[in-house]
């Protein structure tokens, strides 16, 4: 398919192969500029891979990953950050000893190529300074400015830490189960955060709770067995005779299974209940 303005993230065909398994098996995806996507699948199904390829982790056997229309295979990490896309880490990554406000200026001032040194040159940075405010705005963590980032409650270290992820202004954003270890009602706010702060962004996050994949996503992409079997909106996905089958077929204890199929079942009893 041609367009005028070329994907945010395109996988063609992507292999990868450790020793002689290969893990990911001719992968396809397109995702559009702005849409918000979810990655699901049975545990092994290769999900984890597929986010280290995008991000430069890890060198693709066969196959093209494209950003933003330009091939970025082969291109370490930071290359690709510097492309436009940045991946989220865990908690660790943060500079525990440093506050709120000196994380997210650490993390623009990285993505603007300072790198390690970045502390050295804060003083004239004024439009860092400005930037680093507006973030911190926008995160709703103005409060905690000054807090040292090992002070903040759990959910705050992630609101932190996706605040450091899209503090260099990259337009695909990949996020690693960003609700991991929250309670639902943190979830639920943390799921209308990140919202807000990737507005006009692309999105891919890799997830297995159902909520979260169906309180953000525009679409779902299913992985089984290192293909992209599905990809299309939630109830789409859930009407999948393929979907359906490939988890049934093999994972049948897999709770993102049950809570797929669940959820379709709610639905129909939801309508079923409207109707009467
Ligand atoms: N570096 C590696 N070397 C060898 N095998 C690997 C490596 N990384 C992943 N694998 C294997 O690739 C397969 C897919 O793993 P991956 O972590 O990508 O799956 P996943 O879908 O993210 O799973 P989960 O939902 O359980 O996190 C697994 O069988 C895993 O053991």
């Amino acid at each position: 398919m041609s367009q005028s303005t070329p994907y945010a993230l395109e996988l063609r065909d992507l292999r990868k192969t450790f020793g002689k398994t290969e893990i990911i098996r001719g992968a396809n995806l397109s995702v559009q500029q702005g849409e918000r996507v979810a990655i699901i699948g049975p545990n092994g199904a290769g999900k984890s891979t597929l986010f280290n390829l995008i991000s430069g982790r890890l060198l693709p056997s066969g196959g093209d990953v494209l950003l933003n229309g330009q091939r970025i295979n082969g291109q370490t990490p930071f290359e690709i950050n510097r492309l436009g896309l940045a991946r989220s880490f865990q908690v660790s990554n943060l500079f525990s000893k440093l506050s709120v406000f000196e994380n997210l200026r650490c993390g623009l001032l990285w993505s603007s190529g300072y790198k390690y040194s970045c502390w050295r040159f804060l003083a004239n940075l004024h439009d860092a300074n400005q930037r680093t405010e507006e973030l911190l705005h926008k995160l709703h963590l103005e409060k905690r400015r000054d807090v040292l980032a090992m002070n903040l409650t759990y959910a705050e270290q992630r609101a932190l830490e996706i605040g450091v992820t899209i503090a260099g202004g990259a337009n695909v954003i990949l996020l690693d189960e960003p609700t991991a270890g929250m309670s639902t009602t943190e979830t639920s706010h943390f799921i209308e955060l990140i919202k807000e702060v990737t507005v006009g962004k692309t999105l891919l996050t890799v997830e297995h709770d159902m909520g979260v994949v169906f309180g953000l996503a525009d679409k779902i992409a299913v992985v089984v067995y290192g293909q992209v079997i599905a990809f299309d909106t939630p109830q789409k996905v859930r009407a999948n005779a393929a979907v359906q089958e490939a988890y049934l077929g093999s994972t049948l204890a897999d709770n993102q299974a049950n809570a797929v199929l669940a959820a379709d079942v709610l639905e129909q009893e939801g309508g079923e209940h409207a109707a009467h």
